[in-house]
Formats: structure tokens, C-alpha cells, sequence
């Protein structure tokens, strides 16, 4: 599984230039698809949602073409596709099934609709319901009330009205309004009970207007299409930012820092999301808003909980979950059942994740309340829900942790995490590396300790595990068990001790015998692999130095400084001679030399994270140095690096 670990990050400011509204792309997708004449599509988002649409209307027959930038040409087939006969794949993309089954059910040709498997378990028996009140042919193909289906032509009924229920999905209605012009006929929806998610229908309504179909509406109860109405292109239309994923960035602004501006929605947005805003000042954000920007930054005491009915911005509210992570008191988001019927049951999946990270969590049919506590590093699983990943990017404020299959942004936005990178800082390391008695774990703690930072030896987790493979009889050389040993290490780094499974270990680890066995074990991949996450999570504020062989080159890549520290073998060897010595522990001069030089040797040659001098690390030979010229050096490099 592909995973993405993220810093403890410090603070957050800048600005960010949105991709396109997900709702508004493929809505406007359809209708210019639908409409006659052609339509120039301007800042469409790209993403799996909106190809997921692209590749469906192209495989109806509609013209479709790609101009610079995000820009496309659709070719409208004035309501009547020209492939009358089609079998369509739409994965999990909700925004293009539902709209799409609506229109294909009204379009006249016989046609199949198909998802990924969770899209199979998504409801859509209150659309299909609508539909066969107005003449649809629609079957199921699996499980009555679920994709996929099969679409006949319809037998149109004149002058109808569909009863739909507001409270499940507003994808329904919004499919089923942008599909009545097909009829041809006057048509009406009557919604029964509460209508969630309002602000959706608001975006329909407005672009079936920029189409040329005014819908006459009576409240959130009665929606009427009149007669002859039919879509036609409004030549250029651009797509507004979008407001979901604006939320993130706000959410940036309001927990580091800020201010943290995003382009492309504002007050004059269609979007009800961006009513996000409006929760995020209740929560004590300092909140700044024009035409189409907006920006939030961190109020000076601090951000407080909320309890809000979020049904109106469904989709923000995730983001207020984990932003109440960093707010005082307890958090209650309400009248969200619409969760459980997204990408994944988003409650039941924040519950879970939030939980993992420490966070106290009540989840309820219809709401979710946060506690927040003292994070600890966790590895979140996001469920193939873009929100998950995006949403738990915020806790990297909190503490390090990772992200599993981070790609599943592409969904609405697959440039998230450099985007959030690029507004982001994360606590800085200085990562030391270089071969065995250098100098690198006395400099590496004085460097800590200097600049007030955390301190990793990572060569300490390496003898940790050779000492407790020994000690549970396992070889060496056994990758499975020693790699299971190593990712189930119970070590806590005290000032100067380290504690392995509750005991004190002292210099039990300290042993040219552990020397020689860390090297044995270091040299296996799953052992490097168990051990990855464990040594990023030592990434808090307000920084941190590391030791050891791979801390540049793999660990930490993005260190601002990295250096290199060596000796001669010579040199190393009378060094590590005298520590032996001063420690009690027998030690022989010559023995010492070979024995260095294997290693270096073993470490330098094994196939992965070998020793070696990274491009962009600072060499530092303390051949002839004093601890505190080595030391100092350091410190110099650092406060350069660290500006
Ligand atoms: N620049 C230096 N000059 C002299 N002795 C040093 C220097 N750096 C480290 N030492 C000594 O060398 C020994 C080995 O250093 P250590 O930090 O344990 O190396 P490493 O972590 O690279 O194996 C220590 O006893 C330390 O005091
Ligand atoms: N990041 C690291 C740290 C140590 N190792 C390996 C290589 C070394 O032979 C052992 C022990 O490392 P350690 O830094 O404690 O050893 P020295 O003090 O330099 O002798 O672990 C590694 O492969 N990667």
C-alpha cells in the first residue's frame, strides 16, 4: 500500500489558486453535452470525477475536445445522444452516475451503468423511483435499489409529477431536475420531507439558468420545468473554484498560523460550501472574504468547539472535524446521516481514524463529536474517500503520522498534498549521517541540545532490535521475524537511557557484538521498512537532529540540512577504542580497525539506504577536529540552513 508520512508542521500561510468546483464541473459537463451548440468549458477541475464524465459522454457520441489549459469544446447533441446503444463504467465518481442515469433514462436509447464496487453499494433506488414516474425503463442489474442498472427507453407521461424524498441524496433531485427538459413535456417534482443538502440544488438551478432552463420553484417543496424548455449554450462558461476543497486551506490558516488566502471562490460563489467560512469564524477564526477570495488566520486565543447542524455544507463539515482537534472544549457536528452514504461511511471511517489518534470520539445515526487530546503518531486509513486524506492532513499540526493510499485525492483534487506542502512549513531536521564512530551521535545530541531540538538515534532502534532478536532466540538473518521483532519494538527514549519492553537496557546495546549484529539487521529491507515510520515520527516541533547511515537519503529527504560526517578508519578506531574502555567494556585496538571496516564495508555495500555521501550534504571530516569545532560547525550550518 502506498503511503505519504507527514511532518509535525509548524505553521501555515500563502496562497492557493483552487482547482474547479467538482459539482459545478460535471454538472456543466452534462448540460453542455445536452444543450445545442457548442460550449467552451473554462477551468474545469481535472480529476477522476469529471474523466469519469468526459469518457462517458465521448463514449455517447458527444464531441468532446481538449483545449489548453483545463479547457475543453463540447459538442452539445441538443438532448439527443448520437450513440443510442452503450454499456458506461463510471467508478466511483457519484457526481457523474447519478446525473448521468437520470438523462440516459429520458434520452431514448438502451444503455448500462456500471461503478466500482462501493459505487454498488451507494443507494440510487430514490432516483430510479422518480424516474419510473415519469415513463423510465430502468432495471437493476444486481441488487434492487442499487447500481448496476439498465436503461430502456422511456414511455414519456405528459404533464407529470414525481415525488422524490429530499432526505437522502441531493444528487437525486439534481439529476432529475437537469434531466425533465427531456421530456419535452411540463414536468414537476414534488419533494417529500426535509430537502438536505440545499445549497446543491441552489448550484443546479443556477447553471440550468446559465442553459437557458429557468425551473419555477415553490420553497424546497415544489420544482416545476415548464414546457419546451431546452438547453442551449451559453458560449464560454467558467468554473468556479471549488469550496469543498477551500475548506482545507481555511482550516490551514485557522489552526498554523495563516493567513492562508484561496483564489477562485469568495461571497459571490453558487457554492454552499463556502458557508464553511462562516463555521470556521463561529469556531474563532479571523475570517476575510472578497468577491472570489478568501482567506482565514489563527485567532490570538486560540480556536474554540462548536455544536452546528452541518447540513448545510455536508461535504466542509468533514474538515471541521478534524480542525476541532486543535479547538478548546467539545466539538458536535450535527444532522450529517448523509455520511454514511458517500464514498464510505464517513462517520463510521472518522470514528475509527480520529480514535487512533488519541482523539475522544462519540458517533451517533446522525452526528459526530470531538474531543480533542494529546495526538499521538497513527497511520490513518482513508477508505478510497479523497475527504479522509485531505481532512487528516490538518493533523500533521498535532502530530507526525501517515497518510495510507494518499492518491485517492485525485478524486477531486490530485495535486492536494504538494499544494498543502506549498503553504505549509514542517518542523525542520538536521539529519547527520556518515560511518561507525565518526562523531555523529556525540555532535548529533549537542546540536539537539543547542537548538532545543528533539534527538534521534537511529542506530540505537537497529542494536534495539538485533539485542531483542537475540533475546526471543530469532537469527539474524531471518528477515520475516527479525522485521516483525523490529515493528513491534516496545522502546521509549528516556534523557539518557532507553527503555526496551518496561526495562532499562544500558549498554546491552553498546556491545561490538550488538554493533555487528544492528549491522546484520540494518542490512535487511523489511527490517529498514518496519522501522521507516517509527523514526519519522520522532519529526516534532520544533525540529529535530538524527543520526545514522540513510537519515538524508531516506528518512528524512527534505531535511534543510544534511552533512556528512567522517574520519579515517584510524582515527574512528582508537575513538571507539577509548569509549569501549571508559565504558568497562573490553575492547582490542586491531580487532576494533577490522572489525570498523567490515562494517563500513557492510554498510556502504548493502542494496538498500546504503552509507554514502548524499548530493546535497555537507561533508564534515573530523580527522583533526575537537568535538566542539565539529560541534560548532554544525551549528553554523544550521542556523543557515534553518533562517
Ligand atoms: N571530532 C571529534 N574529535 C574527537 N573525538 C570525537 C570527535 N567526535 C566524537 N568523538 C569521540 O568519538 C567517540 C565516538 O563517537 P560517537 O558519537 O559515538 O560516533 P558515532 O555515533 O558516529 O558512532 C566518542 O567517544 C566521542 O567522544
Ligand atoms: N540510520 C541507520 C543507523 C544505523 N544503521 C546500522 C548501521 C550500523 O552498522 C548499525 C549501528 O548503528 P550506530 O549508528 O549505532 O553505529 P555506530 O555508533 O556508528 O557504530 O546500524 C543503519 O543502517 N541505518
Amino acid at each position: 500500500m502506498e503511503f505519504l508520512d507527514l511532518s509535525q508542521q509548524i505553521s501555515a500561510g500563502g496562497t492557493v489558486r483552487l482547482p474547479g468546483s467538482k459539482s459545478i464541473s460535471n454538472r456543466v459537463l452534462l448540460l453542455a453535452a445536452l444543450a445545442e451548440g457548442e460550449t467552451e468549458v473554462r477551468d474545469l477541475l481535472a480529476s477522476d470525477d469529471t474523466e469519469r464524465m468526459l469518457d462517458a459522454l465521448k463514449t455517447l457520441g458527444v464531441g468532446v475536445d481538449a483545449l489548453a489549459g483545463e479547457s475543453w469544446r463540447i459538442k452539445g447533441c441538443g438532448g439527443r445522444f448520437p450513440v443510442r446503444q452503450a454499456e458506461l463504467f463510471l467508478g466511483n465518481a457519484g457526481t457523474a452516475f447519478r446525473p448521468l442515469t437520470a438523462a440516459l433514462a429520458l434520452a431514448g436509447g438502451d444503455y448500462v451503468l456500471r461503478g466500482v464496487a462501493r459505487m454498488h453499494e451507494r443507494p440510487i433506488g430514490d432516483l430510479v423511483d422518480g424516474l419510473r414516474q415519469l415513463g423510465g425503463n430502468v432495471t437493476y442489474l444486481a441488487n434492487d435499489g442499487f447500481p448496476p442498472l439498465h436503461l430502456k427507453p422511456a414511455t414519456i407521461r405528459a404533464g407529470g409529477t414525481v415525488q422524490v424524498r429530499g432526505d437522502v441524496s441531493s444528487q437525486f433531485l439534481t439529476g432529475l431536475l437537469m434531466a425533465l427538459p427531456l421530456t419535452g413535456e411540463t414536468a414537476t417534482v414534488d419533494v417529500i420531507g426535509e430537502l438536505i443538502s440545499k445549497p446543491y440544488i441552489e448550484i443546479t438551478l443556477a447553471i440550468m439558468a446559465r442553459f437557458g432552463v429557468q425551473v419555477q420553484r415553490e420553497g424546497w417543496q415544489r420544482f416545476t420545468v415548464p414546457a419546451g424548455s431546452r438547453y442551449v449554450s451559453p458560449g464560454t462558461v467558467y468554473v468556479e473554484g471549488d469550496a469543498s476543497s477551500a475548506s482545507y486551506f481555511l482550516a490551514l490558516g485557522a489552526i498554523g498560523g495563516g493567513p492562508v488566502r484561496v483564489e477562485g471562490v469568495g461571497r459571490d460563489s453558487i457554492q454552499g460550501d463556502v458557508r464553511f467560512a462562516e463555521a470556521l469564524a463561529q469556531m474563532g477564526a479571523e475570517i476575510e472574504m472578497g468577491p472570489n477570495w478568501m482567506a482565514a488566520r489563527a485567532p490570538k486565543s486560540g480556536l474554540v468547539a462548536v455544536d452546528l447542524d452541518c447540513n448545510h455544507i455536508p461535504d466542509a463539515a468533514m474538515t471541521l472535524a478534524t480542525t476541532a482537534l486543535f479547538a478548546k472544549g467539545t466539538t458536535t457536528l450535527r444532522n450529517i446521516a448523509s455520511w454514511r452514504v458517500k464514498e464510505t461511511d464517513r462517520i463510521a471511517a472518522m470514528a475509527t481514524e480520529l480514535r487512533k489518534l488519541g482523539a475522544v470520539v462519540e458517533e451517533g445515526e446522525d452526528f459526530i463529536r470531538v474531543t480533542p487530546a494529546d495526538l499521538k503518531p497513527a497511520a490513518i486509513d482513508t477508505y478510497d474517500d479523497h475527504r479522509m486524506a485531505m481532512c487528516f492532513s490538518l493533523v500533521a499540526f498535532g502530530t507526525p503520522l501517515r497518510i495510507n493510499d494518499p492518491k485517492c485525492v485525485a478524486k477531486t483534487f490530485p495535486d492536494y498534498f504538494e499544494r498543502f506542502a506549498g503553504v505549509t512549513q514542517a518542523a525542520p531536521v538536521v539529519a547527520i549521517d556518515g560511518p561507525s564512530a565518526s562523531g555523529k551521535g556525540t555532535v548529533a545530541a549537542r546540536v539537539a541540545a543547542a537548538l532545543g531540538f528533539a534527538y534521534l538515534d537511529s542506530g540505537a532502534l537497529y542494536r534495539l532490535t538485533a539485542l531483542a532478536a537475540q533475546r526471543a532466540g530469532v537469527d539474524w538473518a531471518d528477515e520475516e521475524r527479525v522485521a516483525a521483532i523490529a515493528a513491534a519494538l516496545d522502546v521509549e527514549f528516556l534523557e539518557n537511557e532507553i527503555r526496551l519492553d518496561g526495562q532499562l537496557v544500558g549498554d546491552a546495546i553498546r556491545t561490538e557484538a550488538m554493533s555487528a549484529g544492528a549491522s546484520k539487521v540494518a542490512a535487511l529491507p523489511a527490517v529498514r521498512e518496519a522501522l521507516l515510520f517509527r523514526q519519522r515520527a520522532f519529526n516534532t516541533k520544533p525540529g529535530l537532529v538524527g543520526d545514522g547511515r540513510d537519515m538524508g537519503s531516506v528518512i528524512f529527504p527534505h531535511a534543510p540540512l544534511k552533512v556528512f560526517l567522517t574520519a579515517s578508519a584510524e582515527v574512528r578506531a582508537e575513538r571507539r577504542y577509548k569509549q569501549l574502555i571508559e565504558k568497562g567494556l573490553s575492547a582490542n585496538l586491531t580487532d576494533l580497525l577490522l572489525d570498523l571496516q567490515q562494517r563500513d564495508e557492510r554498510d556502504s555495500q548493502r542494496s538498500v539506504a546504503p552509507l554514502r555521501q548524499e548530493r546535497d550534504a555537507k561533508l564534515l571530516d573530523t580527522t583533526g577536529l575537537t568535538i566542539e569545532q565539529a560541534v560548532d560547525q554544525v551549528l553554523v550550518w544550521s542556523r543557515e540552513a534553518l533562517k
